[in-house]
C-alpha cells in the first residue's frame, strides 16, 4: 500500500523532513499545520519541493475544536475553516483532519455535532476538499472511533469521512473489530502509532511517547489488518510524537518509519518480505583492541584458550566449549580500549538472512575479506555493530573457522584444556545503546532477525537511569540485551559485555578464583538482603556471598550471575540458568552497576 508520514514525526525544518521523508522512499506526507506556519517557504514552494521530490500531500492537519459549538463560535469556526481551504488549495492537499473538540464551547450533542460537520464538508466540497474526521483519545465529548463514526454516518456527506488513528483508539483498548463494520470507502484515512504499555495520562502518553509500529505494546498490525478488510485503500500513514524522535536526524528517523512499515505490512498479511532465519546462536563475538595484553589476560584467566590466528588478517580465536571469541588488532580506537565491535550468528541460510536485511533498509557492510577467505555477510546494527551471517562448522558448507590456522603449542600464560572453567558457550551479549537509538535498535532485531523484543525496564544507577530491553529467539536460542546506561562523561565509559554460559556456576567461580581472576566484589548488603528475600538456606547463601555470586529466580527457574571487573569497554559475566529462566537478573541490575561504580573509583 502507499506509504505515508506525518512530518511531525521527524526533527527539524518542514524543508528537511521532506527530503528525509523522500529519501527513505515513502510516497506522501502528512503536513502537520505548525510546520508549515513556522516554515519561510510559501504553500506554493511546499507543493513545489514535493512534488520535485515524488511527494504527495496526502493530508493538511489538524483543524481543532470544530463541531458542536453555539452559533456565534460556529461562524467564527466556519471563516476559520475557510482560510485553511485556501491554504490547502496552494499546497494542493486535498483531505483535511479534524480532530474531535477538547473545548469547553462544545456541548455533547451528536445530533448538532452532525449538523456542523455536514455543514463543513459542504464547505470543503466547494473547494474540491474532503473533511477527515478523527476521535482524539482525550476528546471533550468524542473519544472513541466509534462514537466518531456514527456522528460521520448521522451527517451524511459525501465530503465527509473518518480517519483512524491506532493509538487513540489502541491506547483506550477499543475493540478494533468494530472497524470493519465501517464501509471502506468512509475511512478517509489511516494513522499508524504504535506506544510502550504504560499506564498514564492519555494526552500525555499520545504526545511524548509514541513509536513506530513494532517498537512499543500496541497490536497495529492487528488493527490494520481489519481496516484492510473493512476496505480501506488508503495510504498507512505514520503519525508519531516522539519526544526522542523529535531530536534525532530525520533522515535516520524516516528510514526506521519505513522500516516499522513494511515489517508492519508484513505481520499484518499484506505484503511478503524475504523470509525471516532466526539465527540459532552465537558464532562468535569480535572484539577489538589495540593492546590485547589485558584482554587476552582476561580470556585466559576465564579458561578461553587461543586456538586460531587468521590467514590474512591480526584476528584471534579463543575459544572455550562452544563460546568463540575473537580478537582483532586492526583499527582499533586505543584511548577506549577493547570494544565488542562484531557479533557472528549462526543462520541456517545466511544469503536469505541477508535478502531481509537488506529488504528492510539494513546498511549491509562491504566484505574486507581475502581472495581465499570463505564469504561471509554483514549488516550493521543501529549502534554500529557488524552483524556476521554464520555457519559454523556444518560439513559441506565452507566455514568461517577455515580461515583460522589452529594454534597447535599451549600457548605460555594461557589455559590449556585441563585448566579451563566449565564455560559452555555464549548466553548473551549485552550491547549499549546511544539513547535515541534504542526503540530503532529494537524494531531492528525484531524486523530484521526475527528476535522477540521484552518490555523494556527502567532500572537505577548510581548517576542514573539504566534502561534494558532483550530482544530474544524462540525458547532463548539467542539473547541479546539492548541498554542505554547513563554516561556524562561521553559514549566511551558505556561498557559492552559478554555473558558466558555454564552449567555448574559454583565450580566455575571455584575455578577462577584459584585462579586468580579479577572479579567484581558485591556487598554484603546485598546478601543480607538476598536471605530475607528468598529464604535460602544458609549454606547456599554462604556460597553466594563467599563468590560474589548473584541470584534470582522467577516461576519457572533460577538465575546464578557473577561479573568480571571491566577491560576497556568490556567486561564478562558468568550465568547459570535452571529450568526456564528466561530473564538477565535485571532485579540485580542496581547492585551491579553500583559496584562497577566502586570498582571503577578504586582503580582511579
Ligand atoms: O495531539 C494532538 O493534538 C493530535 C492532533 C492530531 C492528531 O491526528 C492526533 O492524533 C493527535
Ligand atoms: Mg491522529
Amino acid at each position: 500500500m502507499r506509504k505515508s508520514i506525518a512530518t511531525v514525526s521527524l526533527s527539524g525544518s518542514l524543508s528537511e523532513k521532506l527530503t528525509a521523508v523522500a529519501a527513505a522512499g515513502f510516497d506522501g506526507v502528512e503536513i502537520f499545520e505548525n510546520d508549515l506556519i513556522a516554515s519561510p517557504l510559501t504553500p506554493e514552494d511546499v507543493r513545489a519541493r514535493a512534488a520535485d521530490l515524488g511527494l504527495a500531500i496526502d493530508l493538511y492537519q489538524p483543524f481543532r475544536d470544530f463541531e458542536a459549538v453555539p452559533d456565534e463560535v460556529l461562524d467564527q469556526n466556519l471563516r476559520r475553516a475557510e482560510s485553511k481551504f485556501e491554504v490547502m488549495e496552494r499546497l494542493g492537499a486535498d483531505t483535511l483532519l479534524v480532530c474531535s473538540s477538547v473545548s469547553p464551547d462544545a456541548v455533547d450533542d451528536d445530533g448538532l455535532a452532525a449538523e456542523h460537520l455536514n455543514l463543513l464538508a459542504g464547505r470543503a466540497r466547494e473547494h474540491g476538499i474532503r473533511i477527515a474526521y478523527e476521535a482524539l483519545a482525550w476528546g471533550r465529548h468524542i473519544s472513541t472511533y466509534d462514537h466518531a463514526w456514527r456522528v460521520v454516518e448521522a451527517a451524511d456527506h459525501p465530503a465527509l469521512g473518518t480517519c483512524l488513528d491506532s493509538f487513540h483508539i489502541l491506547s483506550r483498548a477499543s475493540d478494533p473489530r468494530g472497524i470493519e463494520e465501517i464501509p471502506g470507502e468512509k475511512i478517509f484515512f489511516l494513522q499508524l502509532a504504535d506506544a510502550p504499555l504504560m499506564a498514564m495520562d492519555v494526552l500525555q502518553w499520545s504526545r511524548h511517547y509514541r513509536c513506530f509500529p513494532g517498537q512499543g505494546g500496541l497490536d497495529v498490525a492487528g488493527l490494520l489488518a481489519h481496516t484492510v478488510r473493512a476496505g480501506y485503500r488508503g495510504p498507512l500513514s505514520l503519525e508519531v510524537f516522539n519526544d526522542v524522535f523529535r531530536q534525532a536526524d530525520a533522515g535516520r528517523t524516516a528510514v526506521d518509519a519505513m522500516r516499522s512499515l513494511l515489517a508492519l505490512e508484513e505481520s499484518a498479511g499484506l505484503a511478503a518480505l524475504p523470509e525471516t532465519v532466526v539465527p540459532s546462536g552465537f558464532a562468535f563475538a569480535e572484539l577489538t583492541a589495540a593492546d590485547t595484553e589485558p584482554l587476552t589476560g582476561m580470556l585466559g584467566s576465564l579458561g578461553f584458550a587461543r586456538t586460531g590466528r587468521h590467514r590474512g588478517k591480526p584476528v584471534e580465536l579463543w575459544e572455550q566449549g562452544e563460546a568463540r571469541v575473537l580478537v582483532n588488532t586492526s583499527g582499533s580506537d586505543r584511548r577506549s580500549g577493547p570494544s565488542l565491535a562484531a557479533v557472528g550468528l549462526e543462520s541456517a541460510d545466511p544469503d536469505a538472512a541477508v535478502r531481509r536485511a537488506e529488504t528492510l533498509l539494513a546498511p549491509v557492510v562491504p566484505r574486507r575479506r581475502g581472495a581465499d577467505d570463505v564469504p561471509l555477510d554483514a549488516v550493521a546494527a543501529p549502534d554500529g555493530t557488524e552483524l556476521f551471517f554464520c555457519r559454523t562448522g556444518r560439513s559441506g558448507h565452507p566455514s568461517w573457522t577455515d580461515d583460522f590456522t589452529p594454534v597447535a603449542a599451549r600457548t605460555a600464560g594461557t589455559a590449556d584444556d585441563g585448566d579451563r572453567a566449565g564455560v559452555t558457550g555464549i548466553d548473551h551479549v549485552a550491547l549499549p545503546q546511544p539513547w535515541h537509538h534504542f526503540d530503532e535498535a529494537a524494531l531492528f532485531y525484531r524486523s530484521v532477525l526475527g528476535l522477540k523484543p521484552d518490555e523494556s525496564q527502567d532500572l537505577a544507577d548510581p548517576y542514573g537511569l539504566f534502561r534494558s530491553r532483550a530482544v530474544a529467539g524462540p525458547g532463548g536460542t539467542l539473547r541479546i540485551a539492548l541498554n542505554v546506561a547513563p554516561s556524562p562523561e561521553g559514549e566511551a565509559t558505556r561498557s559492552q559485555h559478554i555473558a558466558l554460559a555454564t552449567d555448574d556456576i559454583v565450580a566455575t567461580a571455584r575455578r577462577l578464583r584459584g585462579r586468580g581472576t579479577a572479579v567484581l566484589p558485591i556487598p554484603a548488603n546485598y546478601y543480607d538482603d538476598l536471605g530475607a528475600r528468598y529464604g535460602l538456606p544458609a549454606e547456599r547463601l554462604g556460597v553466594l556471598r563467599e563468590l560474589d555470586i548473584l541470584y534470582d529466580r522467577d516461576g519457572s527457574g533460577e538465575f546464578f550471575h557473577f561479573y568480571t571487573v571491566t577491560v576497556g569497554r568490556v567486561f564478562f559475566e558468568v550465568v547459570q540458568r535452571t529450568g526456564g529462566y528466561g530473564g538477565y537478573g535485571a532485579r540485580n541490575a542496581t547492585v551491579r552497576l553500583a559496584a562497577q561504580h566502586t570498582a571503577q573509583l578504586g582503580a582511579v
